[in-house]
């Protein structure tokens, strides 16, 4: 039989390298990759045989076995699942298949350079775990409906061979050469313990064989080291949570803990079973343009698939885990998943559901903070996609503020406005310490009045969707500072008059001024009633696009839209600052020094324009006129 041999993709050669040379503190999660991967193996040919029954004709009940040979320092672990053809074996065990993979074996060898062994193990490396404890790696196996087998194998280091096998049944075995050092796996009990541990919540039965003397003759046994049932089913009762983190980790390909787990079943009209989680870190694909849910479909225990569009909408796409239903056919195709109304009454109840719990979790702020730290950003999409659970989301979103340290709900908020204020106000933008010392907010600040501080791009999206929370409009603190005038004084500001104002007959030559020597690059000059210490800043037009969300566009490259900088925006000058009420007496006189009035006009435009974040129009003639000024200056 001729063999080829191949060489892994580049990131497995690396992956592999780092697996076989790290020290792992737990190696026994090899023996969990690969029960989880033949479990899923079974459930995947448990679907293709509902529509295709001759795929399973022969073959027992679905099962794993595990077998250990103490003298050749082998285990194997086989099981009657869907099995791999050729291209399988090149495409799942030459590559990886996942999402980021060049940033996940990156974050890999960073742990495996610090040597933080606990680090490594939470990465999940799946199949390539076998290489923890083995030399040599051979996998048999034949796709059902296939009659050509295949043999796969090799030692870990940067090629694998590959060639036809006599293999007698579907399914996959996989034969582990054990190194000296992981001789303890050939004991039996360390295989019964690390599969009551790891896999005690696989649906399908983990069968031990072996041979026992009896009356001098050999004969052949098997123990059943699982319960064997799928854990759903189960009551919550005689559940540990490791049982539950185990479940979690297997169903999700995931190696955090969860944060939240949720075991229900639903009665009624419609009959469903759920145990989904909420995990602890961000999976790989969160913010994929698919935005695909993750929680897989079963009916009456049988896999459906992973991929039905209604299970979850997609702002709850960083929840894992299943949902079982006898009230959909068996033989419900994927594409009868579509628009299917039973399904759609299920995902009400989940959403229902999990909104409800996580309302619950937010009453510990601390606890709350750190999933909305890894979600919220997710969970905010629903504010605009989930119309009629917009205020729940809502509810439960928050926010960073210019007064508060730490998270702040908009209840908080509420709660707390100034005597006067009738808005809420907010700002965009990309970082919060940035935002706070925005020139926009010196009047907010001026006054004490709280501004939550939006950092997410979605927020530039859902915030227009809601025009009120708790009958109080929501207002762009970086367009309108429209109503500020109403909020009261705070004490130390009271006592400032408009004594120290330029008058506004000069402001208003100023402003007239500056706007025709600006031209086209603003929509308008005003003098600004927000403004307290810088003299100039940039705000949208009232109900405009915001200046952050047209930057956002811009970096997108959608700048062709007629969004070209300086589209609506307002440049605010300051009455009461030193150097505009210069300008504005210079204006007021007849247009004395007219040529120095429009450079300085432009250099304040740009100087906005940097502490927005952007680079100056023009950065040439930028330096020409602040080197000419500051020579005028000596
Ligand atoms: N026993 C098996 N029977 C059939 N296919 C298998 C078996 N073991 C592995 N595979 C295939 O190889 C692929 C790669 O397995 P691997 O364990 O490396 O990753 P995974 O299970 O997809 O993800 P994870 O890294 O989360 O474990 C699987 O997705 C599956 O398609």
């Amino acid at each position: 039989m001729t063999e080829e041999r191949l060489s892994f993709q580049a990131e497995v050669a690396k992956l592999l390298d780092i697996v076989v040379h790290s020290l792992y503190s737990d190696r026994r999660i090899f023996l969990r990759e690969l029960i989880s991967n033949a479990s899923d193996a079974c459930d995947k040919l448990r679907y293709e045989a509902l529509t295709d029954p001759s795929l399973r004709e022969g073959a027992g009940e679905f099962r794993i076995t595990l077998r250990v040979d103490a003298d050749a320092k082998t285990i194997e672990i086989a099981d009657n699942g869907i099995g791999m053809t050729r291209d399988d074996l090149i495409d799942n065990l030459g590559t990886i298949a996942r999402s980021g993979t060049e940033s996940f074996v990156k974050q890999l060898q960073a742990a495996g350079k610090t040597g933080d062994a606990n680090q490594i193990g939470q990465f999940g490396v799946g199949f390539y775990s076998s290489f923890m404890v083995a030399g040599h790696v051979e996998v048999y196996t034949r796709r059902a409906g296939d009659t050509q087998g295949w043999h796969w194998t090799s030692d870990g280091g940067g090629e694998f061979t590959i060639g036809e096998a006599e293999v007698s049944a579907p399914g996959t075995r996989i034969v582990l050469h054990l190194r000296d050092d992981a001789a303890e796996f050939l004991e039996p009990w360390r295989l019964k313990s690390t599969i009551k541990t790891y896999s005690d919540h696989i649906a399908i039965p983990v069968v031990l064989l072996g041979t026992e003397e009896q009356d001098g003759e050999t004969k052949d046994t098997e123990e059943t080291l699982n319960e064997a049932s799928a854990l759903w089913t189960r009551p919550r009762s005689e559940i540990t949570d490791e049982q539950y983190t185990e479940f979690y980790r297997h169903t999700a390909h995931a190696f955090d803990e969860p944060w939240h787990t949720v075991h229900f079943k639903a009665e009624g009209a419609i009959e469903y079973t759920g145990l989904l989680f909420i995990p602890s870190q961000k999976p790989f694909d969160l913010f994929q343009p698919e935005r695909k849910t993750h929680v897989k479909l079963y009916v009456n225990r049988v896999f459906i698939t992973e991929e039905a569009p209604d299970v979850l909408p997609s702002y709850l796409r960083f929840m894992r885990g299943i949902v079982d239903s006898s009230d959909l056919p068996l033989n419900v195709s994927r594409e009868m998943l579509q628009h299917n109304p039973v399904l759609r009454k299920i995902q009400n109840g989940l959403v229902k559901r999990i909104l409800g719990d996580l309302k619950k979790r937010a009453e510990n702020a601390d606890e709350y903070a750190t999933f909305w730290e890894t979600f919220g950003a997710v969970l905010k999409e629903g504010v605009y996609e989930d119309q009629d659970r917009r205020m729940d989301v809502l509810e439960l979103a928050r926010f960073r503020s210019t007064t508060a340290d730490g998270w702040v709900s908009l209840a908080d908020y509420v709660a707390r406005m100034k005597t006067g204020q009738e808005a809420i106000y907010y700002i965009t933008g990309d970082d919060p310490e940035v935002l706070k010392r925005s020139p926009q907010l010196e009047g907010f600040r001026a006054k004490g009045v709280e501004v939550l501080l939006l950092t997410d791009p979605v927020d530039e999206f859902w915030i227009n969707s809601v025009p009120t929370y708790q009958d109080k409009p929501l207002k762009s603190a970086a367009s309108s500072a429209e109503g500020l005038d109403a909020v009261a004084d705070a004490e130390d500001e009271a006592d400032k008059t408009d004594e120290e104002k330029a008058p506004a007959d000069q402001v208003e030559a100023l402003a007239k001024a500056l706007q025709e020597s600006l031209g086209e690059s603003v929509k308008e000059v005003r003098p600004s009633s927000r403004l307290k210490e810088s003299p100039v800043c940039l705000v949208a037009e009232d109900g405009g696009m915001s200046l952050h969300l047209e930057r956002m566009l811009k970096n997108a490259g959608q700048s062709g839209m007629g969004l070209g900088p300086g589209a609506a925006r307002i440049l605010e000058i300051n009455p009461s600052h030193p150097l505009i009420k210069g300008m504005a007496a210079k204006a007021a006189n007849g247009g004395a020094g007219s040529g120095m009035l429009a450079d300085m006009g432009q250099l304040l435009l740009d100087q906005a324009r940097i502490v927005e974040g952007e680079p100056p129009a023009d950065p040439v003639e930028f330096a020409r006129r602040m080197s000419s000024i500051m020579a005028g200056a000596l």
